[in-house]
């Protein structure tokens, strides 16, 4: 029976659209202005020592050369958690300058409503910092979503395609494996999630073709059976 639900945001809850083409590039630019701008206070001075450590380079290198670093890491996708961690500052302040809103999908947002009213514990694993998923759902198209959710969880609790976040995660949330249902549009996720115990679901949105994979696949949240 399951009890929780954990879900991915980028092409799950939430169109990669809108993390590559409104987050990804506003972070991009204004990353330096803020580096540079709140350099010493603590929560950014403990993510560019991370930066630091994560990339190889010594404190005397100057901030310019960490941007470009963070730059390059943006470029690629990486999921670096100093990275998201000061991705997600410097979203906070387009958020509150209403720059953009969070995208969810009306069948997510229908959905998770759902859940929560029958009484489902909702929860979000994302790459992006538990900062940055409140702030996405906090200001999404269709107003606060964070009353739905009973917690966040980050690359802090180990990469997504590792099946030990998954265990930590179930730890986390104080459910059996079994009863957690995770979604993802990553099958390597999923594998990762069902190894820990996990039952899942593939999102396949935008018309993406069926896969030869052993997950449940669906196309949105409406297809969705808990029971089945
Ligand atoms: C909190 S929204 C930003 C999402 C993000 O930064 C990201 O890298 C997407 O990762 P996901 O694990 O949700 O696919
Ligand atoms: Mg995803």
């Amino acid at each position: 029976m399951i009890r929780a639900i954990l879900t991915d945001i980028e092409g799950t809850t939430s169109s990669i659209r809108f993390v590559h083409e409104v987050l990804f590039p506003y972070a991009r630019a204004h990353l330096s202005e803020f580096v540079m701008t709140h350099a010493s206070e603590p929560a950014v001075a403990e993510q560019i020592a991370a930066v630091q450590r994560e990339a190889g380079l010594s404190d005397e290198v100057p901030l310019s050369a960490l941007i470009d670093v963070l730059h390059e890491w943006i470029d690629a996708d990486r999921k670096v958690t100093s990275l998201k961690a000061l991705q997600g500052m410097v979203w906070e302040a387009g958020y509150r300058a209403g720059a953009f809103r969070g995208h969810v999908y009306a069948d997510a947002v229908a959905a998770l409503r759902a859940w929560h009213a029958a009484g489902i514990a909702l929860y979000i694993y994302s790459s992006g910092s538990v900062h940055a998923q409140k702030l996405m759902f906090g200001h999404s198209e269709c107003g606060d979503l964070t009353p739905l959710f009973s917690g966040y969880f980050d690359t802090t609790s180990g990469h997504k395609r590792e099946a030990a976040a998954y265990c930590r995660i179930a730890a986390a949330i104080g459910l059996p494996a079994g009863q957690i249902l995770f979604l993802s549009d990553v099958v390597e996720e999923l594998d990762a999630a069902r190894a820990a115990g996990m039952a899942t679901r593939l999102l396949r949105r935008d018309d993406e073709p069926l896969q030869d994979v052993s997950h449940r696949q669906v196309a949105d949240f409406t297809q969705i059976e808990l029971d089945a």
